[in-house]
C-alpha cells in the first residue's frame, strides 16, 4: 500500500460532499464473447479506467457460495481468542503470514488485518491459519478464482491501452497476489470513524469483496469521497501505483479510504496483484515519447516493501510519488497534485 494517510482531528475526516458513486458496472461475461461485443467491453473498461480508476464487475463467474464463504472464513478467523490470531503478528512485512491491529500500522485507523500472499496457491498455503479449519480450503478456493478475473481484466486494460492482450503476458501469469483480509468493527453511534485511512494500493489491479458498505473513493473531479456502491453479487475493481507506472500515468492510481459501517462490523478481502515480488514495473515504452516522457522510475514489489519498512513511521509516506521523475511541466503538476492533497487533508 502506498499510505497517503495523514494525522489528523476525527472531525476532519468526515466527508463534506458523499453520494452514492454512480460506478460503470462491466458485464465480464461479455468479454468472451464475440470481437466486436470484446471490443465494446475494453472500450467501456478503458474509459472507466481513465475518468474515474475503478468499476464494478458483474457475471464475473465466481459463485456467490464461493464470495460467502470466503467471507465466513475471514469472520471466523477474526472471532479467535487475541492469542491465537497473534501468533501471526510480525513487524517484518516479508512474513507470507501478517496480522496487525490499529495500534501498529499508521494508516489502520480502527482495522484488524491478515495479509497473506495467494498464488501460486500450493507455494503459500502452508503458511496460512489452521484455524478456522474452513480458513485455508474457503480462502484458498476465492483467491484462484479472484485471480482468474483479475488476469482478464488486466488483458482488456492493456489492450485499452492500444499495448495488446499478450503485452508482458508471462509477467502477469507469474505475478503475485496478496490478499488483505479486513475486519472493522461497527462505527460507535453518531460518529462517522474511518477504519483505514487514505491511501492507494501497490500493485495493478485490487479486487475487494466486502460484507457490507464502507469502502469510498476519492473522486478525483470533485475531490470529494464516494461511497462506493453495493451491487447484488457485484466485486469492486479498483487500479493501483504499478498500474500508474505501466500506463505512464494515462491511468492514474485511486485514493481510497474505509469508513466504519455504523449497522455492523464489516469483512473486506482486498485481492492485490502485481508482478513477482523482484520484477521491475516500468513505463511501457510504447506510451513514452517526445510528448509524454517517462514520468516514472521503475519498481518491484521488493522495493515498495523497501520504502514501506523504511518510511514505516512517516505518516507522509507515498510510494507513487517516490518513483515520479521531475521534468519541468511535472513540477507544476506535483505542486497541483500537493494541493490536492492539502485540501483533502486540510493541512
Ligand atoms: O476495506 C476496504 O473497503 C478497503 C481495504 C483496502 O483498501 C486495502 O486492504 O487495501
Ligand atoms: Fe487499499
Amino acid at each position: 500500500m502506498s499510505d497517503l494517510s495523514r494525522t489528523v482531528a476525527q472531525e476532519q475526516l468526515v466527508s463534506q460532499d458523499l453520494h452514492l458513486s454512480p460506478t460503470p458496472v462491466i458485464n465480464l461475461g461479455h468479454l468472451s464473447l464475440d470481437s466486436v461485443t470484446r471490443s465494446g467491453m475494453v472500450d467501456q473498461i478503458a474509459n472507466a479506467c481513465h475518468d474515474l480508476g475503478y468499476f464494478q464487475v458483474i457475471n464475473h463467474g465466481i459463485s456467490q457460495p464461493v464470495m460467502d464463504c470466503a467471507v465466513e472464513a475471514a469472520s471466523d478467523f477474526f472471532k479467535l481468542p487475541s492469542e491465537t490470531k497473534e501468533e501471526f503478528a510480525s513487524e517484518d512485512l516479508r512474513q507470507p503470514v501478517r496480522y496487525d491491529t490499529s495500534s501498529k500500522d499508521s494508516i489502520s485507523m480502527s482495522r484488524a488485518f491478515l495479509k497473506h500472499y495467494a498464488h501460486p496457491l500450493s507455494d503459500w498455503v502452508q503458511y496460512w491459519p489452521e484455524k478456522p479449519p474452513i480458513y485455508r480450503e474457503y480462502i484458498g478456493k476465492y483467491a484462484v478464482e479472484v485471480r482468474r478475473v483479475a488476469l482478464q481484466l488486466m488483458q482488456a486494460i492493456l489492450e485499452g491501452l492500444g499495448l495488446g492482450k499478450e503485452y508482458l503476458n508471462g509477467k502477469f501469469q507469474e505475478g503475485s497476489q496478496l490478499l488483505s483480509v479486513n475486519c472493522y468493527p461497527k462505527a460507535s453511534q453518531d460518529a462517522m470513524a474511518i477504519g483505514l485511512a487514505p491511501h492507494s494500493d501497490y500493485g495493478f489491479l485490487t479486487i475487494l469483496l466486502t460484507s457490507c458498505r464502507g469502502l469510498e473513493v476519492l473522486d478525483r473531479s470533485s475531490n470529494s469521497w464516494k461511497t462506493a456502491q453495493r451491487l447484488p453479487h457485484a466485486l469492486h475493481v479498483h487500479v493501483g501505483d504499478h498500474m500508474e507506472v505501466l500506463s505512464n500515468g494515462q491511468i492514474k492510481t485511486v485514493v481510497h479510504r474505509a469508513v466504519l459501517n455504523p449497522e455492523e462490523s464489516r469483512i473486506s478481502i482486498a485481492s492485490i496483484h502485481g508482478f513477482e515480488v523482484h520484477e521491475k514495473v516500468a513505463c511501457a515504452k510504447e506510451l513514452v515519447d517526445e510528448q509524454n516522457p517517462q514520468k516514472y522510475k521503475e519498481s518491484s514489489f521488493s522495493d515498495f516493501l523497501d520504502y514501506l519498512t523504511a518510511n514505516m513511521d512517516n505518516k507522509h509516506r507515498n510510494f507513487l510519488e517516490s518513483l515520479r521523475m521531475l521534468t519541468g511541466a511535472m513540477i507544476f503538476e506535483k505542486a497541483d497534485r500537493a494541493k490536492v492533497y492539502c485540501h483533502m487533508f486540510k493541512y
